[in-house]
């Protein structure tokens, strides 16, 4: 399948962060004081709320990582919710008409209170539930009844509230180790792209999920990928295990970089001050510093970053 640019995800209360106009980027990006473009996708209807600091242009550029096709968004508190909701809706409206599924990854932590708008009209009674297929980016290896569950903590805030069919909420087999699970989880992916509900990149041959939802940890991780590990550098398998994850707790199975970056749709959800080092340095670090795991979220499709004024604070 052919993706089209998606051209319906603006928000008229929102204020941008233009990138670098300098630039050893790589990026063909455009600024102007209200709006900035990637490939063509312009985000012309925007209208900043308020006037920010962020709308002069900065001397730093992207970091290398970030691909052109990123837009960061920075939002008032309330506000975030309603736009990744519309964001989530839009993505889930696209995919279910073109091909009658749409298939979402969660992430665990914070991320799931932000879906909460997803739960109210009209999305609650408009959405293709049906339609839906659920995966998690990375999953704690502990019973799902158990408190530390990312599936726990997504069925209590979302998926126990809407009709998305038991068969397609795809949870890890909390019975098996944390090897045995993330090699069981791979496998059911394998299956699920070759009937054809998961898509796969014509460009890398890992899965393309529809929408990657990611969250961030203040010390720049995502999903189960933390700073310096080893799992970083994983190019060949497609869902891995940690036993030694510096957060508690230590067993996780987690899905690997080549499988985040092959997703068509990524929304980066960061909130927080604690977060605005690691966000600084994955959006205007120098080339030269050591990436962060956030950093290497570089997705064959389009990213979005759903930011906080707190987590945006030093950008
Ligand atoms: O441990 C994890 O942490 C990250 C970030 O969580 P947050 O509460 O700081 O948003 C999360 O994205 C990941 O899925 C989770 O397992």
């Amino acid at each position: 399948m052919i993706q089209t640019p998606f051209r319906s995800l603006t928000n008229p209360t929102q204020v941008l962060l233009p990138p670098s106009s300098s630039s050893s980027s790589p990026s063909s990006l455009r600024f102007s004081s209200t709006l900035f473009s990637f490939r063509g996708f312009s985000l012309s209807s925007v209208t900043p709320k308020h006037k920010s600091p962020l709308l002069s242009p900065l001397k730093s550029s992207m970091a290398e990582s970030q691909k052109s096709n990123a837009v960061v968004e920075v939002f008032e508190k309330e506000e975030l919710p309603v736009s990744l909701a519309k964001y989530v809706a839009d993505v889930s409206n696209k995919f279910t008409t073109e091909r009658g599924a749409f298939t979402v990854c969660l992430s665990g932590g914070s991320l799931i209170s932000y879906l909460r708008k997803l739960l109210e009209p009209p999305y609650v009674d408009s959405l293709e539930w049906s339609k839906w297929h659920v995966f998690w980016v990375d999953e704690r290896v502990v019973p799902k009844t158990h408190e530390d569950s990312n599936y726990k903590l997504a069925y209590d805030g979302l998926l126990s509230k809407v009709p998305i069919p038991a068969g397609n909420v795809y949870a890890i087999n909390d019975a098996l180790s944390a090897e045995g699970a993330a090699e069981d989880y791979e496998t059911c992916l394998r299956q699920l792209v070759k009937n054809g509900v998961i898509a796969s990149s014509s460009v890398t041959g890992f899965p393309k999920f529809d929408l990657m939802l990611l969250g961030m940890g203040p010390d720049g991780h995502v999903a189960s990928l933390f700073p310096g590990h080893p799992l970083l550098k994983e190019n060949k398998k497609w869902v891995t295990f940690i036993k030694d994850s510096p957060k508690p707790p230590p067993e996780r199975i987690t899905f690997t970089f080549p499988v985040i970056n092959s997703s068509a749709y990524t929304a980066l959800v960061v909130t927080g001050a604690g977060k605005s080092d690691a966000v600084h340095s994955a959006l205007r670090g120098s080339q030269n510093s050591p990436k962060l795991p956030v950093a290497m979220v570089s997705p064959e499709g389009e990213l979005k970053w759903f930011l906080d004024k707190g987590a945006a604070s030093k950008l």
